[in-house]
């Protein structure tokens, strides 16, 4: 059995990193008791210990508005932490899966982003993960960064648990339109690194290392993903709650969002066969499971 050492055990893409793990994978939770980030002895002395064939870096700073008052926490943490995640999986010799974002990009392409397109991060969160990927990239050779974007899942805060929560009050939510993305399951995303883990694990071919996009099929803007959750809670009888769509302008936040992030996953299915199923399907399930 293959087992694959996790940071980050409280956090969406952990959580369903166990559920998705079955009897084929024993995964490790490294969490913040184990170890933080930043303290890069630690680091070594926890990842050593777990002995793991994989290691999964999961574990981030990932509160995007807030991280502009504080970008230097988050660069320690998703930047320098990633660091030291990178360097602990080379000493130990185990290849590192490391999760990174559509956020590195500054979102005025007007097509999918691909891995080799120049990220330009206008956000604070941002400029701390695409540190991470320089970093993680520096440090360890038998690494794949993947990026994915725009996560839900019955777990932890997201998008679908909020609109979720609003709908058991409001009529109506104001969503902004203008930002394109792809959504995506966390559980979608767990069951492809851990395929990306096992093949990374007994093929160390060169095209199977670096950076990949790993998102649902589909894309959708935040006002078209609450519609599509506000029409699953209406399917079971809860409140028919509208989207009124509003603008970026008209909805201020502390960190600016790219209006397109859109991931081209065509390098992870041409590398590794892999691609994930569109995001519809699999959002009505979370919103199954959430409204059960
Ligand atoms: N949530 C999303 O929409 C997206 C997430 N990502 C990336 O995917 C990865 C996983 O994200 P989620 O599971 O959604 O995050 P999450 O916020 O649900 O979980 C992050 C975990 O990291 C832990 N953590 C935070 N600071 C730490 C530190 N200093 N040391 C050790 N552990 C620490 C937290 O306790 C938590 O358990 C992250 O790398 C994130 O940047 C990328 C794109 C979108």
């Amino acid at each position: 059995m293959m087992r694959i050492a996790v940071t980050g055990s409280m956090g969406q893409v952990a959580t369903s990193l166990i559920e998705q793990a079955g009897r084929a994978f024993e995964i490790v939770l490294l969490g913040r008791r184990v170890f933080l980030l930043e303290d890069r002895k630690a680091v070594l002395s926890g990842l050593r210990a777990a002995k793991p064939d994989v290691v999964i870096n999961a574990a981030a700073y990932t509160a995007v508005d807030q991280a502009e008052a504080e970008e230097s926490l988050a660069v320690a943490i998703n930047g320098e932490g990633a660091g030291n995640v990178a360097e602990a999986a080379a000493t130990i010799g185990a290849p590192l899966l490391h999760l990174s974002t559509d956020y590195v990009f500054d979102g005025a392409l007007d097509r999918p982003y691909r891995e080799d397109d120049p990220p330009g991060p206008d956000s604070a969160y941002g400029r701390s993960k695409l540190l991470g990927e320089r970093l993680v990239a520096e440090r360890c050779e038998n690494s794949v960064i993947l990026r994915t974007a725009w996560l839900f899942s019955p777990y932890g805060t997201n998008f679908v648990r909020a609109m979720l929560a609003l709908n058991e009050t409001r009529d109506e939510v104001p969503v902004v339109a203008d930002q394109r993305g792809n959504p995506t399951s966390a559980l979608d995303l767990a069951a492809g690194l851990l395929a990306v883990a096992a093949r990374a694990r007994e093929d160390a071919s060169p095209t199977l290392r670096g950076v990949f996009h790993m998102t649902n099929a589909g894309k959708a803007s935040w006002a078209d993903l609450a519609e599509a959750i506000f029409s699953e809670a209406a399917k079971r009888g809860r409140r028919a709650t509208r989207v009124r769509r509003i603008t970026t302008a008209d909805y201020p936040t502390a960190a600016r969002r790219p209006a397109n992030s859109r991931l081209d996953c065509g390098k992870l299915r041409r590398a590794y066969g892999l691609a994930l199923p569109d995001w519809r399907p699999s959002l009505a399930a979370c919103c199954a499971r959430l409204l059960a």
